[in-house]
C-alpha cells in the first residue's frame, strides 16, 4: 500500500453516542481503561497464537506474545503495546469507526438519564476501547497485521469528537501500540508505580507477560520487568487463588463491574483431562438473555492454554445460558471445529461435567448460602425451569432447585420447595397440588382452590409464564404425582370418604345442570356440580391435556393458532346465586344469569371474554333487577 496522505473520516452517530457517555458516565471509574486496553491487547495474542497453529511462520521472528507498557513524563503519553494478531486498515475503521455489535442500538435504547443505572449498563456493555477517552483528550493507534508486510503499517488518530484520522505507515513490528495523550489533570498515570498497582489490580491473571519499565528517579528506565502473574489463572492451584482472584478473573472475562456470585473450579484427570472454572453471574445481563437462546456466549473453550472459540453452546444446555467462564482441555485436537464440537465424544463428556457441576453449585447455594441463592433464583430461576424440560436425566435435581409461591407462605416471594412442601403434607395427600394462573393474585384468589384451602391442603401458586409448559414435564417429583388443582377430578384426600353424599347432591341439581346447559349451549362443553368450590358460585375445570385459559391467551397475544376448545363450568348448587337461577322461571333471565356464571368463572380463570361489550350489557341488567331493562 502506498497512500500517503491521511485521510480524515467521521465516526458512525452511534460511535459518538458512546464516546460521550463513556467518557462521562465512568469517570469515576476511569482507572478501568487499562484494564480494557490490557483486555484487547491480551485478545489480540490469542487471536494470533491461534492462527499460528496453522501458519507457524506469522510467529517465528518474534516468538513470545506480551504485552508492553511505557511512559513517558514530558510527551505526557502512556502506551499499550502488544505483538499480537494487529489489524489491517480496514479492520481499523470497521472494528475503531464503527459499532459492529448488534446489541448497541438496544444498549443505547435501554439507557435512562439515571447515572447511576447507566454506569453498570455501560459496565455491562463493555466499554473497550472508546475508555482510552475518559483519560486521554487524544488517542494514537498504530497497528499492522501479523500478516502483512512492514510497509503496510496503519496510523490512526483521533480526539475523539466525531472525527479520526487514518493513514498508511511503515511499521516494523506486528501488533498494535495504543498511544494515549493525557489530559492535563491524568498526571496520575504517569507513574510506575501507580501503572504497576492497576496492572496486579485487573490484569494480573492475563496469560501474556505484562511488562513496564522498572521506575529510576521517577522516570522509565530501559530496564523491563514482568509485573503480572502470566499464567491463566485457572491452571494455577486452587490453595493460592484468593476470593479477589477469581472475581478479577470473571470481570476480565468481559461482563462489567458486577462481581460474580458464586464458582466453581475443578481439575479433573482420567481419561481425559480439562479444567472448568464455571461462575455463576448475580444477574442477567442487559441484553438478549432471555430472547437469546440462539447467541449464547460466555463459556471460552480452551484448549492446553490456547483460547478456542466461545463454545457456550456446545459446552452447556441452553437452560444453563447464564453460566460464565473457562474451560481448558488437555485432549481436544487443537483444529477443532464448531461441527466437530457438536458431534464429539469428549466433549459430551466435559458437556455433562459442566451440567453436574454447576447443579451441585446451586445445590450448594441452596444448602449453605440462602441469600445468594434467593439472587440466584430470582435472576435465573426461569431459566433454570426450561431444565425441566430439557434434561430428563437430571429433572429431579432441577426440580428441587426450583421455589414457588404457595397457599401457606401468603407472599408472592417464590420461597417454597418442593422438598419443603412434601415435607409438610397432611397424612393421607395424595398429590403435591399445584395452580398456574397469570399474575399471584389471580392464582391466590382462585376458586378453584376453595376446598383445597378448606381442607387445609397447601397449593404451588405458578405464576410465571414458563410455569404451565415447565409442570407439563414435571409428572412426579420424589415419587409424589403433582397434580393441577384446576383440572381432573380431585381425588378423596380433598373430597373426604362420603361418596355417597357427593352424588345425591349431584342426583338433586340435575334439573338445575340441564337449565344452565341449555342456556349456554355450545359454549360450554360440560356443566357439572363441582368439588373444588365451597364459597365462589362457579368456577371452570380442565381436562388433563386442556391448555389454561390465561397461556390460551398469551400464545394468541403472539399470533399463535390456538384451537379453541369449550371449556368445562363446574358450579355449586349450594350457593344464593344458583339457586335463584333454579328457582328463576324467566328465559331470558335465566340466560343472563347463566352466562354470567361463566363468564366470572371465565374472567377469574384468566381467559379472554369474546365478547367484553354483551357482558357490560348483562351485568348492568341484572344490577337493574330486570333481563329486558
Ligand atoms: N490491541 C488490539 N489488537 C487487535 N485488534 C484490536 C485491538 N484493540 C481493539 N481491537 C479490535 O477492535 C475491536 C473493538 O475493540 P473494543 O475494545 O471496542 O471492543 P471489544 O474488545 O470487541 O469488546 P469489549 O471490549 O466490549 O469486550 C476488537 O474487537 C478488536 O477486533
Amino acid at each position: 500500500m502506498n497512500a500517503t496522505a491521511a485521510e480524515t473520516r467521521k465516526f458512525e452517530a452511534e460511535v459518538d453516542q458512546v464516546l460521550h457517555l463513556v467518557t462521562h458516565s465512568l469517570y469515576s471509574h476511569k482507572e478501568i481503561f487499562l484494564r480494557e486496553l490490557i483486555s484487547n491487547a491480551s485478545d489480540a495474542c490469542d487471536k494470533l497464537r491461534f492462527e499460528a497453529l496453522s501458519r507457524p511462520e506469522l510467529v517465528q521472528d518474534d516468538a513470545e506474545l506480551r504485552i508492553e507498557i511505557r511512559w513517558d513524563p514530558e510527551a505526557r503519553t502512556l502506551t499499550v503495546r502488544d505483538n499480537g494478531i494487529g489489524m489491517s486498515r480496514d479492520e481499523v475503521i470497521g472494528n475503531i469507526g464503527t459499532i459492529a455489535r448488534s446489541g448497541t442500538r438496544r444498549f443505547l435504547e435501554s439507557l435512562t438519564g439515571d447515572a447511576r443505572r447507566d454506569t453498570q449498563l455501560i459496565g455491562q456493555f463493555g466499554v473497550g476501547f472508546y475508555s482510552a477517552f475518559i483519560v486521554a483528550d487524544k488517542v494514537t493507534l498504530t497497528t499492522r497485521r501479523a500478516d502483512a508486510a512492514p510497509g503496510e503499517g496503519v496510523r490512526w488518530e483521533s480526539t475523539g469528537s466525531g472525527e479520526y484520522t487514518v493513514e498508511a505507515i511503515e511499521q516494523p513490528w506486528r501488533g498494535t501500540a495504543v498511544t494515549l495523550h493525557l489530559k492535563a489533570d491524568e498526571g496520575e498515570f504517569l507513574d510506575g508505580w501507580k501503572l504497576r498497582e492497576l496492572v496486579r489490580k485487573y490484569s494480573d491473571h492475563v496469560a501474556f507477560p505484562i511488562r513496564l519499565p522498572k521506575q529510576k528517579d521517577g522516570k522509565p528506565g530501559d530496564e523491563l520487568e514482568t509485573v503480572n502473574h502470566a499464567s491463566a489463572l485457572w491452571t494455577r492451584p486452587k490453595a493460592e487463588l484468593k476470593d479477589e482472584d477469581y472475581q478479577a478473573f470473571y470481570k476480565s472475562l468481559g461482563y462489567g463491574f458486577d462481581d460474580a456470585l458464586a464458582w466453581t473450579h475443578n481439575r479433573v484427570e482420567g481419561s481425559q483431562g480439562y479444567t472448568l472454572l464455571l461462575y455463576l453471574p448475580e444477574r442477567p445481563p442487559f441484553d438478549a438473555l432471555f430472547a437469546g437462546r440462539d447467541e449464547r456466549k460466555g463459556l471460552k473453550l480452551y484448549i492446553r492454554r490456547v483460547f478456542i472459540m466461545d463454545a457456550s453452546e456446545q459446552l452447556l444446555p441452553a437452560y444453563l445460558r447464564f453460566v460464565r467462564g473457562v474451560v481448558d482441555s488437555d485432549d481436544l485436537p487443537l483444529n477443532v471445529s464448531r461441527e466437530l464440537l457438536q458431534h464429539n465424544r469428549l466433549v459430551a463428556q466435559i458437556r455433562a461435567a459442566c451440567v453436574k457441576r454447576v447443579l451441585d453449585l446451586i445445590e450448594k447455594l441452596a444448602k449453605d448460602e440462602p441469600e445468594k441463592f434467593k439472587t440466584f433464583h430470582t435472576a435465573f430461576g426461569n431459566v433454570l425451569k426450561e431444565g425441566v424440560a430439557e434434561d430428563p436425566a437430571n429433572r429431579e435435581r432441577i426440580a428441587r432447585l426450583l421455589r414457588f409461591a404457595s397457599t401457606r407462605s401468603e407472599s408472592a416471594e417464590r420461597t417454597v420447595s418442593l422438598d419443603d412442601y412434601i415435607a409438610r403434607m397432611a397424612a393421607g395427600q395424595e398429590a403435591i397440588y399445584y395452580l398456574t394462573a397469570d399474575t399471584y393474585a389471580a392464582a391466590k384468589g382462585s376458586p378453584q382452590l376453595e376446598a383445597l384451602r378448606a381442607k387445609g391442603i397447601e397449593v404451588l401458586l405458578m405464576y410465571d409464564r414458563i410455569d404451565e409448559w415447565m409442570v407439563g414435564y414435571l409428572d412426579s417429583y420424589a415419587g409424589k404425582k403433582l397434580r393441577n388443582a384446576a383440572k381432573g377430578e380431585l381425588g378423596s384426600d380433598v373430597l373426604g370418604a362420603d361418596a355417597e353424599a357427593r352424588k345425591q347432591a349431584e342426583k338433586d341439581a340435575e334439573g338445575l345442570l340441564k337449565k344452565l346447559k341449555d342456556a349456554l349451549g355450545e359454549r360450554v362443553r360440560e356443566v357439572r356440580v363441582s368439588q373444588r368450590l365451597t364459597e365462589s358460585p362457579a368456577c371452570l375445570a380442565f381436562d388433563e391435556y386442556d391448555m389454561a385459559p390465561h397461556m390460551q391467551r398469551l400464545l394468541r397475544e403472539v399470533g399463535q393458532a390456538v384451537p379453541a376448545s369449550a371449556p368445562i363450568l363446574e358450579v355449586n348448587p349450594r350457593h344464593a346465586l344458583l339457586r335463584r337461577l333454579d328457582a328463576e322461571a324467566d328465559a331470558a333471565r335465566t340466560q343472563d344469569l347463566a352466562l354470567l356464571l361463566l363468564e366470572q368463572a371465565q374472567v377469574a380463570a384468566g381467559a379472554q371474554l369474546e365478547d367484553p361489550s354483551a357482558f357490560v350489557q348483562r351485568i348492568n341488567r341484572v344490577l337493574l333487577g330486570g333481563a329486558t331493562a
